[in-house]
């Protein structure tokens, strides 16, 4: 298990087929839970059903979090964990705490699973309980909060080299993902004993905006979510363990079209990405490295183009760049629909978003075979095929 790169061959990955947590997003509440529209539950299922279909076909093993999170919870002390955790909200008084706490434990572990992931809404347990939480908040107020994100696997675990990080997510309707990856890595049979870094009582670090360049080299995005401290941390845990010796942090605009690295530049060979060209040429690059043994200081060097940067820490001649779309405004338009956001499966194998129809020809101009995936209901959350899976395993690069 593990991942050296972002391109070499993929042969397991973690998905999150949509579920019922997304039929609780409201228009009052797509905002808070970020997405950006209420999408078609059951055709958003369909297109997660194709994209998975394409991986099989390409014999990519597909894992599923639900599945992997229900084994996991066969484990008393996991479900412990898991219920501890999801009554920890100073938003419940004590005797609601207790009676979910006796719900979740009467729960079969794909019932705890459902709860965890889905959320408890108060109109759902009101008639059990009178608790004054439960008399005085509305309706339709969440117990215990959906996580409609889920979706985005790749965000809430990242696998860099033989270790996988838990990630510490920055945006409070997703604090609760890492909970659930935390406790798959650490219960589920198949992850006993894999060793692991960072955490999610760590400082902001998202996997969307880490970036395996190449074996021993690392990008870090830090914008929206991941922050400097995070970074900061992440590289002291890649140096440690021998990770990395190179990690660039990459500055990126606050802002919701660019939460994350990933966002704006994916991997697509191994000198290759794809790149939104309206941010390239002001991209910069910190590179970091440690400094002498046992100092505990992190060299940080000044500034320089991102694409040179990353070819000097990869030891090669240029890192070639696609741009997204053919001018300014389809790449807009493109970059918010995530095309820049692929999945490769191989170098030049990559999967991407059918709709980004300029993105798609620059690719196959450049030699990349693009594997077309609809999108236009999982697209309602921001996220592409990059964002939606999480490379558990990948061939070393030859
Ligand atoms: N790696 C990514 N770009 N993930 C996209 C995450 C989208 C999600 N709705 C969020 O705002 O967090």
């Amino acid at each position: 298990m593990g991942a050296t790169s972002e391109v070499g061959r993929l042969r397991t990955v973690m998905l999150h087929r949509p579920g019922p947590e997304l039929q609780r997003l409201t228009p009052r509440n797509n905002d808070r839970l970020l997405f950006d529209g209420i999408p078609w539950v059951a055709r958003a299922q369909e297109e997660h059903d194709a994209f998975a279909e394409a991986l099989r076909d390409r014999d990519v093993e597909v894992l599923y979090l639900t599945e992997l999170l229900t084994e996991a919870l066969a484990a008393p002390e996991a479900r412990e964990t898991a219920i501890d955790t999801a009554l920890s909200d100073l938003d419940l008084d004590e005797s609601l705490r207790s009676f979910l706490r006796g719900h979740l434990h009467d729960a079969t572990p794909e019932e705890l699973t459902t709860h965890l992931t889905a959320g408890i809404r108060n109109d759902e347990v009101r008639r059990f309980t009178g608790s004054l939480v439960t008399t005085l908040l509305p309706d339709d107020a969440f117990l215990v909060d959906p996580l409609p994100n889920l979706l985005f696997t790749r965000d809430s675990s990242v696998w860099v080299g033989d270790r996988v990080a838990i990630t510490s997510l920055a945006m409070p309707a997703r604090k609760r993902e890492t909970q659930l990856t935390e406790l798959i890595y650490s219960h589920h049979p198949r992850f006993a004993d894999q060793q692991r870094i960072h955490g999610h009582h760590f400082e902001y670090v998202e996997g969307g905006d880490v970036l395996l360049l190449a074996p021993g080299v690392v990008a870090v995005g830090v914008g929206e979510r991941t922050t400097p401290a995070g970074a900061d941390r992440f590289a002291r845990h890649l140096f440690a363990s021998g990770l990395a010796s190179t990690v660039l942090v990459v500055p990126i605009a606050q802002e919701r079209a660019t939460m994350h690295l990933d966002t704006v530049c994916t991997m697509v060979d191994v000198d290759k990405v794809v790149m939104y060209p309206n941010v390239a040429h002001t991209l910069a690059a910190y590179a970091v490295t440690p400094g002498d043994p046992g100092s505990g200081e992190l060299v940080v060097a000044p500034p320089e183009p991102f694409l040179v940067a990353a070819a000097k820490a990869m030891q090669i001649d240029t890192l070639h760049q696609i741009d997204t779309g053919l001018d300014p405004v389809t790449a807009e338009r493109e970059q918010w629909d995530d095309g820049n956001n692929t999945l490769a499966l191989a170098p030049r194998l990559a999967v991407a978003y059918e709709r980004n129809d300029g993105t798609n020809a620059r690719l196959e101009e450049a030699g990349i075979e693009v594997v077309r995936i609809a999108g236009s209901e999982l697209g309602s959350g921001r996220g592409g095929p990059r964002c939606m899976s999480c490379p558990i395993a990948r061939d070393p690069l030859p």
